[in-house]
């Protein structure tokens, strides 16, 4: 024990003699030199393979890594790793792993910068944003660890002298798949709550983003956390597959769309597994005419071009009341076509490429269609090239905005996972909330107005599991976030995530003799 308080001691010493890794780091030059699976508390090469997968950096297109898939031989040693991590990890208390994870926590604010720049490579979206994503990152750590120290079960009183007490207790070994657009942030919001409880993860990131979720694995390992906590495993649907069956995994937290959280639910029901699932959306954002415009119009924005529109809450179907419908469109369109587009690296930068380029054309595809269903291109909607020669081949694209939109238009109706916006005008509130509830999708909502009892109505009639009155898109990790109908159920951050990593156990005791019945 004082042996590591030493070496704790010493590492911000040994931290601040290390090349800063940041510096050699720029759009165009990296490229990943070491294994990314994580398993045993150290990166290794995987043990079996299920194909292999390419990683790009969207900004210039480059290949940055090709690597092994994990097989089911592979898969099987993290969750055996897992396993006997969890042994060690769910005897500790809640304050010894409260201090670990706020070490992890304090870890990952002091190499913010060289998370964001990794995030900004083999994602795309903006340092500004990526460091954003990072900042909310360790507070989600820091957040479950203060709550790993507080949790507790009841005590209740029986007749006689006799009680009962409940017990929180971990699952056992988590699984964690996760989405390409906010790769450690995702890692981030599954891992903090399910070790803050005292659970195990292997984590799954999206083939696409496979590299910074080893940074988080090492951040771990370097607070503390027993060898085999926090695994990493690669690769697509076939890896996804084999964690989801695996007979020692206790649940699976997921990430991403809806065709495959049915997969992963189905796969998890044979099982009998819980599963949290955090999916797709096509969330509406009712502006009022008696709204801040200013706001109203930040908030349009906010809604719809973070991450390049990659961004499941986004509240892309804009309902604007008829009377500012002209001055609202004109204000959005003029701040949409002011979005500096380039290099994510660069500090100026607010909007980056897409993740690749069968998803650019497909994004491309969707403002193809709405123009054939009759709507209006106002900004935007085509293939952007920056000037830098070294960024020609990215993925870029304008952020776009329609008008003359309908209801039963594609672009409307579809999650289209880009930087598009679709402007719907509306007369009456009991109308918008008619419409903006038509949709399989319950991910998100938003509404702009300065009437607070019309901003309370509203929301509760919106069927959606995070609603924002006056904002949009903000995510403070104290507040559940999670969805209604095909958007998921359970929750990501808030105190009621403890609930989906862990579970209940009721203890009665009799102090007194057994009243047989027979
Ligand atoms: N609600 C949220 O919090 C949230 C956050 C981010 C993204 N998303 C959603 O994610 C989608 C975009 O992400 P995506 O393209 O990575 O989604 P996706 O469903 O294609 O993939 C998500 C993850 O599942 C894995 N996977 C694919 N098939 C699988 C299978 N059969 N079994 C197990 N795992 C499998 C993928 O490899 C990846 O890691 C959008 O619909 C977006 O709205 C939701
Ligand atoms: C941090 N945001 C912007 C709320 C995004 C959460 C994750 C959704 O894709």
């Amino acid at each position: 024990m004082f042996l590591r308080a030493g070496l704790a001691a010493l590492s911000p010493l040994l931290r601040s003699l290390r090349p800063s890794p940041v510096a050699a780091m720029s759009t165009g030059n990296f490229v990943v030199s070491q294994p990314l699976n994580y398993r045993g508390g150290a990166r290794v090469e995987p043990a079996d393979a299920s194909g292999t997968e390419k990683a790009f950096e969207p900004a210039t297109g480059r290949v940055i890594a090709t690597f092994t898939c994990s097989g089911e031989k592979e898969v099987n040693l993290a969750v055996q790793n897992a396993k006997a991590a969890f042994k060690i990890w769910s005897q500790k208390s809640g304050m010894e792993r409260c201090r670990i994870l706020l070490e992890a926590a304090r870890i990952i604010r002091e190499r913010e910068d060289e998370i964001a720049t990794m995030e900004c490579i083999n994602n795309g979206k903006s340092i500004f944003e990526a460091r954003l994503d990072i900042n909310i990152s360790w507070q989600c750590l820091e957040y479950y660890a203060g709550l790993a120290a507080s949790m507790a079960g009841e005590h209740i009183q029986l007749p006689g002298g006799s009680f009962g007490y409940t017990r929180r207790e971990p699952l056992g070994v988590c699984v964690g798949i996760g989405a390409w657009n906010y790769p450690f942030q995702i890692a981030s919001w599954k891992s903090a709550p399910a070790l803050a409880c005292g659970n195990a993860m292997v984590f799954k990131p999206s083939p696409f983003t496979p590299v910074s979720a080893l940074l988080l694995a090492e951040i771990y390992t370097e607070a503390g956390v027993p060898p085999g906590l926090f695994n990493v495993v690669q690769g697509g649907a076939a890896t996804g597959q084999f964690l989801c069956q695996h007979p020692d995994v206790a649940k699976v937290s997921f990430t991403g769309s809806v065709p495959t959280g049915m997969k992963i639910m189905e796969m998890s029901a044979k099982g009998i597994k819980p599963v949290t699932l955090e999916l797709g959306g096509k969330s509406p954002l009712i502006i009022f005419s008696d709204c801040d415009m200013n706001n109203a119009v930040k908030g349009a924005l906010m809604a719809n071009f973070l991450t390049q529109g990659q961004v499941c809450c986004n509240g892309t179907r804009v309902f604007v009341q008829k009377e500012i419908l002209d001055k609202f469109t004109e204000e959005v369109v003029k701040q949409t076509q002011r979005i500096k587009i380039g290099d994510p690296l660069l500090e100026d930068t607010r909007m980056g490429p897409l993740i690749n380029r069968p998803h650019l054309e497909r994004v491309l595809g969707f403002v193809k269609v709405a123009k054939e269903q009759g709507a209006k291109v106002l900004c935007g909607g085509d293939i952007y090239v920056p000037e830098d020669p070294k960024l020609k081949d990215g993925y870029y694209m304008r952020p776009c905005v329609l008008t003359n939109c309908r209801d039963d238009m594609t672009c409307v109706k579809e999650e289209i996972f880009g930087p598009v916006m679709s402007i719907l005008s509306f007369d009456t509130e009991a109308e918008v909330l008619e419409r903006a509830n038509d949709t399989t999708f319950g991910l998100a909502a938003g509404v702009f107005t300065r009437d607070i009892q019309r901003a309370h109505r509203v929301v509760a009639e919106l069927q959606a599991g995070t609603c924002f009155i006056n904002n949009y898109n903000v995510s403070p990790v104290e507040l559940p976030f999670g969805g209604y109908k095909k958007s998921g159920f359970g929750r990501e951050n808030g105190r009621v995530t403890i609930e989906y990593y862990s579970q209940l156990k009721t203890v009665c005791v009799e102090m007194g003799d057994v009243e047989s019945a027979f």
